[in-house]
């Protein structure tokens, strides 16, 4: 019996934690849903109603992306997802608050848009894609003080899967974004981290959603 990974196929979230998974070597089975269909079994599980969902062979769900990776990586620690060093590791779990709170802010205003123009809030919008430019700005600063191929240190860390997995799915969310002009560097830090086996496989693509959501 091999556990089962609730998925979308564009969700930023859940490709954190495929990654993670086949990084260390845990075979799973793929569950690919529309979370916000009638149909998904999601709320069967996680009472927030959100996957990804790692479900165990004793049907113990564990939910929230950045609870599943600390968990895999309390559970599995090899090979290590985040550095020895405990200032690089908290600094690793900042960079995936950044990416994630960049979803979430994307999410948001995705959401917005799918109401009629009329109910629509331009301020709220606004104040989503201010997070999303504003957290550019800060993954770019980052980027550009690495050493190598990776964010930190010289191995990939959840730090690496968090900005690829957040800039992989904006890129098919919103390709006329000019964020890679802008940040060239990052571009090419994020177009390597793509190159990578377990980054190939989880490439993100849209989904068609059926039911009304808002
Ligand atoms: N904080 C959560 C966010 C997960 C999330 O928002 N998932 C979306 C799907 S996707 O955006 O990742 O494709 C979802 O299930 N939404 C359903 C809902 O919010 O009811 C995490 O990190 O796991």
């Amino acid at each position: 019996m091999v556990w089962t990974l609730i998925s979308a196929s564009p969700s930023p979230y859940a490709r954190k934690v495929r990654i993670a998974l086949a990084e260390k070597g845990i075979p799973f089975e793929l569950r690919t849903e529309v979370p916000w269909d009638q149909t998904t079994v999601t709320p069967q599980y996680n009472p927030l109603e959100k996957l990804p969902v790692l479900i165990l062979d004793d049907k113990t769900a564990i939910y929230e992306s950045h609870y599943i990776l600390e968990w895999l990586e309390a559970k599995y620690p090899k090979p290590a997802l985040l550095p020895p060093d405990i200032d690089d590791r908290l600094f690793a779990k900042k960079v995936e608050v950044v990416c994630d709170g960049m979803c979430d802010a994307m999410v948001i205003a995705f959401f917005e848009r799918m109401r009629e123009p009329e109910k629509q809030s331009e301020p709220w919008k606004a104040r989503q894609m201010r997070k999303v430019d504003g957290g550019l700005r800060q993954l770019n600063t980052w980027v550009d003080e690495r050493q190598g191929q990776y964010l930190i240190g010289d191995r990939l860390t959840i730090a690496d899967l968090a900005i690829a997995a957040f800039l992989g799915w904006f890129a098919i969310r919103w390709s006329e974004h000019p964020w890679q002009s802008t940040y060239p560097n990052l571009r090419q830090y994020w177009e390597g981290l793509e190159e990578l086996e377990h980054f190939k496989t989880t490439r993100p693509s849209p989904q068609t959603m059926k039911d009304q959501v808002v």
